[in-house]
Parts: structure tokens; C-alpha cells; sequence
């Protein structure tokens, strides 16, 4: 692990994440997947549809052995058994012991469906529920994955600069470890990187015109997700949420 290849690591997942944004944005709001509690099939569930559809799907890769890697990390945990179907895999466990459980997969989810979702998808109903929430789910396993790789990303930060990061780790120097931690112009390149991932990825393509700047109806562009919501989604939760997992992590880091 070096700090480039954990860099290298988010600017791929950031291709997961926009397209994921793009897919989810293909389904309108269908609000009820959401309810809580949902109501079908006769029963009333402890759950949204969106939960339950979570949980389920995530007994299933668990038995396939998906959180067997530390950079996976399950939103439901204690409906996750540790029985596999799977072969046992090996993956190399570069994290601290101690921190290596630290998540914000709690907050991930609540801001997902608070937050994101309604700037995602528009208003309306088309009753595609299973594959709306199917869609959301890899939203939020993408999320998570980048957001919970601070944890990583710490480590690297920690092993390369150990004397200043132990002072104040010691110290439990909050304000101090944020200041380390942060890099301004790394974070200005993501967002602006992400934006433009946005409209490359997410603009229409024909064979006729160049189709550099989306559907150009009237003029105006537009893209199948806003690349203006992708720059406030990173700069108002993924990076924040990632350095507060860095932030946890390193916390920890001496335990
Ligand atoms: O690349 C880093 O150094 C990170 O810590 C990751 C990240 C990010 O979330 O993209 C977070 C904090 C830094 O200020 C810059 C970028």
C-alpha cells in the first residue's frame, strides 16, 4: 500500500459510483419501496421493501464469502452469518486490527436515502420496485466501499508519517489529525474529476453530431445525472464522510 495505490483505488471506484448514480437514475423515486413498514403479500414487514431487499441480498453474498474482504463491509451485520458456500479466499489483511471495524455505513445509509436519492431520481411511480432497489443497493455498496476505504487510506498516512500522527493520536488531537490528514488540492481534483466523469459517462450518445455535451435540446445539455450533483455529493458527503472514517480509524490506531 502506498499512498498512490490507494488514490488509484478511489479514482476507480469513483467509475462504480457515477455509474451506479446513472443506473439508479433510470427508475423514477418509486416512494413505495421506502415505506416503513412495508405492507405486502398479506403481512406487514418490520422493514422498508429497500431493507428487506438489502438484508436479504446480503445473506447471499455473505455466503458467497463477499465479507470475507476487509473492504467490504455489510450494512446489516449481525443478519450476516459467517457460513460460506464459497472456497475460503485469501485476502491479504493490510488494516490494523484494532480499527479495521470502524464504518460509517449507518450514516451512508440514512443519507443515501434522506439526501441523495431525492436529487437522483425524479418524481413518479412506475412500480419497478425490485429493480429499483436492486439499483440502490449497488449504490450503496459502491458508497461504502470509498467512503470505508479511508481506513486505508489512513493507514498509509499513518505508517508514512508515524511520529506526528502518534502525538497526536496520543493526544486524541481531533481538530489537529483532521489537519494532517487533509489535502485541498487532492480534494478540488476528485471533485472536479467526478464532475467531469459525470458528463462524459452519463451524456447521450449518437451516431450523427459530436455528442460532447449530452442531448442538446434547445441548446441545453443534459446528462442522466446531473454532474452538478455528483460534485455536491462528493463535496458534501463522500469526502466528509471518508475523512471521518480516516479520522476513526486513526483513533484507533494505537489501541
Ligand atoms: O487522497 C487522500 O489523501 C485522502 O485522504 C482522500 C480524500 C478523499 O476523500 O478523496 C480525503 C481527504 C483528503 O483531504 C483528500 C482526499
Amino acid at each position: 500500500l502506498s499512498l498512490d495505490t490507494v488514490r488509484d483505488f478511489l479514482t476507480r471506484e469513483e467509475d462504480t459510483i457515477v455509474f451506479s448514480l446513472i443506473e439508479r437514475a433510470k427508475y423514477p423515486l418509486n416512494p413505495p419501496a421506502y415505506y416503513v413498514p412495508a405492507h405486502f403479500a398479506g403481512l406487514r414487514h418490520d422493514a422498508s421493501f429497500a431493507e428487506l431487499f438489502v438484508r436479504e441480498s446480503e445473506a447471499v453474498q455473505a455466503k458467497a464469502g463477499r465479507y470475507q474482504s476487509q473492504q467490504e463491509i455489510p450494512f446489516f451485520p449481525s443478519r450476516v452469518r459467517p457460513l460460506t458456500l464459497a472456497p475460503p479466499y485469501n485476502f491479504t489483511r493490510e488494516l490494523y486490527p484494532a480499527a479495521a471495524p470502524v464504518n460509517v455505513n449507518d450514516e451512508i445509509w440514512r443519507i443515501y436515502f434522506t439526501l441523495l436519492l431525492p436529487l437522483l431520481a425524479k418524481n413518479g411511480d412506475d412500480g419497478s420496485y425490485a429493480a429499483t432497489v436492486a439499483s440502490d443497493l449497488v449504490c450503496l455498496q459502491a458508497l461504502s466501499r470509498r467512503i470505508n476505504y479511508g481506513r486505508y487510506v489512513a493507514e498509509v498516512k499513518f505508517t508514512g508519517d508515524q511520529q506526528n500522527y502518534t502525538t497526536l493520536i496520543r493526544n486524541k488531537d481531533k481538530d489537529a489529525l483532521m489537519k494532517l490528514l487533509t489535502s485541498e488540492a487532492q480534494e478540488d481534483a476528485v471533485k472536479r474529476r467526478v464532475q467531469k466523469k459525470a458528463t462524459v459517462f452519463g451524456r447521450n450518445v449518437t451516431l450523427d453530431g459530436p455528442g460532447e455535451t449530452g442531448d442538446s435540446n434547445n441548446g441545453r445539455a443534459s446528462f442522466k445525472v446531473e454532474p452538478a450533483v455528483v460534485y455536491k455529493l462528493y463535496d458534501q458527503w463522500v469526502i466528509p464522510l471518508t475523512k471521518k472514517v480516516e479520522l476513526k480509524y486513526l483513533l484507533r490506531r494505537l489501541d
